[in-house]
């Protein structure tokens, strides 16, 4: 049996279910025995694998198989007592008869959460102060932004802050000076959400930014956490293999903005799904408008400038008459929306008098002003590999992002009359196909040399993803009478080569989507390929100067 954990307190069999009891999910305890109410849980876990001495494992009925499918594993591995369904109850009393407490609820993914909360000590006033981020494009960015910003405000009190988002999950003083592990999901089951809450609090983490995927809410990933503020970028056209339609991935997004979950909701209404979500949100709302289309917002972004490859700019408050300039080094009108988010999100943070932070607002506007939080690298988002020529790596994997990065590179080439953008796109293969034409005419239009590749094929056949975005992109040019370079080249390190072939000292390389990935899913099988180091790799053979550690992977 593994110890208990530092800081959490005796959690035993009888009394999670007395809490599961009181917070309505009605649970069924079997056998009804001295020893099962007795028996003490240390941990949780939902994926077999990662069961240890002491856990509950929670069971849940899936597409692909039921967790309790898996108990004759879970029982060698150490689950001192099972969480499941009534289907998952038959299954492990056909399989090991009553050896192990087995606590059946009909909603298993919606009663995980509160009992791994209980198991290690989630409550609402507890660290990390969580800042979530979900809309359909720039949650990465934005809370690699929101990470930058809470270590410039926290390292200086020998505190901690975290990040859980689609690259890594980390926890350190400092992003630099952080422990690392490479993320499977953008945000993670959760059991493994609260179990990393006890952790980051044992590693002195004050603050923590998550990514939050409407998967994870439709999922009831998030149950069980609080959140101190929540923000919105964004929604448009994305994962509706999931959600079905633009409802329905509305409804799961703004699961996130409620009272009863999140303290603060910062909404970004530069589009109609975020005036409608900043209307439905509960509990205190702020608006921000990047656009400068929603006079009433609370905040708003005015005074851009061009700096370097970012942009300067000024967040003004309607309501307090604040001016506070700051900037971000990332390319793109849409990282000046992200920064601001950020921004905004940490501001009202440390204004909320009920949930005190280690740094005053006075502090954050110091930082914003002087301390330059949003000039990071985020791996593979709008990342320069080298500048003659100019050479990008981008994850814009989806129409509305494909069209925000174009037109971001495309914004400098323009004010300097320079040289043509040539482009490397795919698509991943068991996501959304219906994006697949629109992305392909999409490119031919804003580029002037396209190159169709493969990106994440899955299980999918490549040459059909391939076909789909060729389709788009040769009838808009026979519809467009466009002029532009359209090839098919794959694999993609050979696509890679071929840009920079086709490229000049005066031209732009734009690789798009896959950003910081440094592997492929072909049928199974990882092909090991880095945009970044590849591109940075063919422009040296070429003889081009890339920036130091641009090609890191
Ligand atoms: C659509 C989706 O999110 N599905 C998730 C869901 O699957 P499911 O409910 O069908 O469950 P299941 O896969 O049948 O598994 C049932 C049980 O059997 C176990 N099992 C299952 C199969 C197996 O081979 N071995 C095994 O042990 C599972 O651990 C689980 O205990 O629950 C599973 C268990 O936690 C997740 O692994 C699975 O994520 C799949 C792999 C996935 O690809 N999810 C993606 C779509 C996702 O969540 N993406 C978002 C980001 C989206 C974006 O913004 O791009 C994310 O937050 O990562
Ligand atoms: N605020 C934004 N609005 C529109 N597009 C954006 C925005 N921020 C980033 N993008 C574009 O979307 C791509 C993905 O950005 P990022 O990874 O930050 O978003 P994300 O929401 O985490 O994406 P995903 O959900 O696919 O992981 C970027 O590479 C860029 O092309």
């Amino acid at each position: 049996m593994r110890g208990r954990e530092a800081g959490l307190s005796v959690v035993t069999v009888g009394s999670l279910t007395e809490h599961l009891s009181a917070t309505g999910y009605d649970p069924i305890l079997t056998p009804v025995a001295d020893f099962a109410d007795r028996t003490e849980i240390t941990g949780a876990a939902m994926a077999p694998d990662r069961v240890e001495p002491g856990d509950l494992f929670v069971a849940i009925s899936g597409a692909r198989a039921h967790g309790a499918d898996f108990i004759d594993k879970v029982i060698s591995r150490g689950a001192a007592a099972v969480l499941t369904d009534a289907a998952g109850v038959t299954k492990i009393r056909e399989a090991i008869g009553y050896r192990i407490p087995v606590i059946e609820v009909a909603a298993v993914r919606d009663a995980a959460g509160p009992a791994a909360a209980v198991i290690y000590g989630t409550t609402a006033s507890s660290d990390p102060a969580l800042f979530g981020v979900t809309g359909t494009n720039g949650k990465t960015t934005t809370t690699y932004f929101l990470r930058s910003l809470l270590s410039t405000l926290l390292e200086p009190k020998q505190k901690s802050t975290g990040l859980i988002g689609t690259i890594e999950i980390a926890a350190g003083p400092s992003p630099e000076t952080s422990e690392r592990i490479a993320s499977d999901m953008t945000t993670p089951e959760a059991v493994a959400l609260h179990k990393l809450m006890h952790e980051f609090r044992s590693k002195n983490v004050a603050a923590a930014a998550m990514e939050v995927s409407s998967h994870a809410i439709s999922y009831q990933r998030i149950s069980g956490l609080y959140y101190d503020v929540a923000g919105f970028t964004n929604l448009t056209q994305d994962h509706l293999d999931l959600h079905g339609t633009m409802e329905e991935y509305f409804a799961a997004k703004a699961g996130l903005f409620r009272r009863s979950r999140t303290r603060t909701s910062v909404i970004t209404v530069d589009d109609a799904a975020g005036h409608r979500m900043a209307a439905e949100a509960t509990g205190h709302v702020v608006t921000l408008s990047t656009s400068g289309q929603a006079a009433q917002a609370h905040w708003e972004v005015e005074d851009t400038a061009a700096e370097g490859l970012g942009t300067a700019f000024t967040l003004t408050n309607r309501h307090t008459g604040e001016r506070i300039r700051t900037s971000t080094a990332l390319p793109g009108d849409f990282n000046v929306s992200n920064a601001a988010l950020a921004a905004v999100m940490v501001l009202e943070a440390a204004s909320d008098p009920e949930r005190p932070q280690e740094f005053s607002r006075e502090d954050v506007v110091e930082a914003l002003e002087s301390k330059q939080p949003f000039h990071v690298q985020v791996p593979g988002r709008m990342q320069v590999i080298a500048e003659t020529p100019a050479a990008i790596v981008d994850f814009a994997h989806n129409p509305d992002a494909m069209i925000r990065t174009l037109e971001a590179v495309r914004k400098p080439m323009q004010e300097q009359n320079r040289g043509k953008l040539i482009l490397v796109i795919g698509a991943a293969g068991e996501r959304d196909a219906s994006k697949r034409p629109t992305m392909g005419a999409i490119a031919v239009r804003m580029a002037d040399h396209v190159i169709i590749s493969d990106d994440d094929p899955h299980g999918e056949d490549p040459a059909e993803i391939r076909a789909g975005l060729l389709e788009g992109a040769h009838d808009a040019i026979t519809t467009g009478g466009l002029e532009t370079v359209l090839e098919e080249i794959t694999p993609r390190g050979d696509a890679i080569a071929a840009a920079v072939a086709a490229a000049g000292e005066e031209d732009t390389i734009l690789l798009a989507g896959r950003g910081h990935e440094d592997h492929q899913d072909v049928a199974g099988v990882r092909v090991a390929i880095d945009d970044r180091a590849e591109l940075a790799a063919q422009l040296k053979a070429r003889g081009f100067t890339t920036l130091t550690g641009s090609g890191a992977a």
